[in-house]
């Protein structure tokens, strides 16, 4: 008589056929154990609750100040980021009239090819990968950006660390190399804050308004739990995304490329309104060129557009890049990823952006 009890799938040998090319897996923290160890003070979650709110009013037509997301292109040191954050805070309350503030407080860095992959992804800027470390080290500065009375903008670029800090964002950003993902418009259906989409690295701007499409309705899909279970995590839309138009091919700040896009936005059935990156290809990635774009951008505000909702700068303490040589000492507030402009650089293009609202308001 032939056994009918089947052999245990769990004694077959896959080891030929699965994780044929994972070298390690290494444990991984839970955004609960994070969370209980950095919990959010009552007085960061006022101001992340009020500046999303904010934000989305100006997205919304309430408010008629312009969003601006201004900071480095990537963090790479905590006390530099917070130097940089005091100064910027300055400033933000300066111009708090005409002027959104939001810190660009990015942690991780989508690449062309091969690089440093950010302050999550490698913190110690060393191959050494300390993703449980980065993970803190990033919740830690994103709370110590708040307690200095700043909302912070990142971009979302990995599906699971957004359960590990977008609690304490105010404004996300899905890049030019994953606005066309399906995965990531999933993420941003289910993000609690507002979210630009970039145009695609071509110049596209509909995979951008696609992703706005895409992104404000409910989605199904599989995720990670606080407590670092596998789920299915049911969104219900948002409605608060916006294109962010940073150049591809060529430039597109120019008045006749928000109309471009907004004639887009207005086909798709979506308000007809743009964030400006004056960085990336849009400035050449001459980070000079920033200033001429930003005062380009000034001059369409003034002149009454009101479509133009925000502007993203990259800036840092100190102007232009460095990359990282193992061994040698990195310059105090210098971007490791892209050029930056100095703050001393940013100080008067923010101080021309705030006029330019003014002279808008007159206009409306
Ligand atoms: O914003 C940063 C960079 O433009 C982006 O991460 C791509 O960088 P890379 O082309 O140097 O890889
Ligand atoms: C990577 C960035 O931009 P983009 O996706 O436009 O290249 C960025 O803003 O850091």
């Amino acid at each position: 008589m032939t056994s009918t009890i089947a052999a245990p799938l769990t004694t077959h040998d896959t080891t030929r056929i699965d994780d044929v090319r994972i070298g390690a897996v290494r444990p991984l923290i839970t955004p609960a154990l994070l969370e209980e160890k950095l919990p959010v003070p009552d007085a960061a979650q006022a101001l992340v609750e009020s500046s999303r709110a904010a934000i989305s009013r100006v997205l919304h037509g309430q408010d008629d100040r312009l969003v601006v997301v201004v900071g480095p292109c990537s963090i790479h040191d905590h006390d530099q980021a917070i130097e940089y954050a005091r100064a910027l805070k300055e400033q933000a309350d300066a111009l708090k009239d005409d002027l959104l503030v939001v810190m660009r407080v990015y942690f991780e860095k989508p690449r062309t090819t091969v690089g440093w992959k950010g302050y999550i992804n490698d913190p110690h800027l060393d191959d050494s990968f300390a993703i449980n470390e980065g993970l803190e080290m990033a919740r830690r500065l994103l709370l110590d950006v708040l307690a200095l009375g700043l909302p912070a903008g990142t971009e979302f670029l990995d599906l699971l660390s957004p359960q590990f800090i977008s609690e304490l964002v105010s404004w996300g950003a899905i890049g030019a190399r994953t606005t066309e993902s399906q995965s990531h418009r999933q993420l941003a259906s289910g993000l609690s804050c507002p979210v630009g989409f970039k145009n695609g690295t071509d110049g596209g701007i509909k995979v951008a308004t696609d992703a706005i499409q895409a992104a404000q309705g409910a989605h199904a899909f599989m995720g990670m739990t606080k407590m670092g279970q596998a789920a299915i995590f049911e969104t219900r839309g948002n409605d608060d995304c916006h294109v962010i138009l940073r150049g591809g091919k060529q430039p597109n700040y120019s008045g006749a490329d928000v109309d471009a896009a907004c004639a887009l936005l207005k086909a798709a059935g979506l308000r007809e309104q743009v964030m400006v990156d004056v960085s990336h290809a849009n400035s050449s990635k001459q980070h000079a060129r920033q200033i001429v774009v930003a005062e380009d951008v000034a001059q369409q505000i003034a002149a009454g557009d009101a479509r133009i909702t925000g502007i993203m700068i990259e800036s840092h303490l100190q102007e232009g890049r460095q990359d990282i040589v193992p061994g040698t000492p990195l310059k105090h507030g210098v971007s490791v990823t892209d050029a930056c402009i100095s703050m001393a650089q940013t100080v008067p293009v923010l101080a021309q952006l705030a006029q330019a609202v003014r002279q808008r308001r007159l206009k409306h």
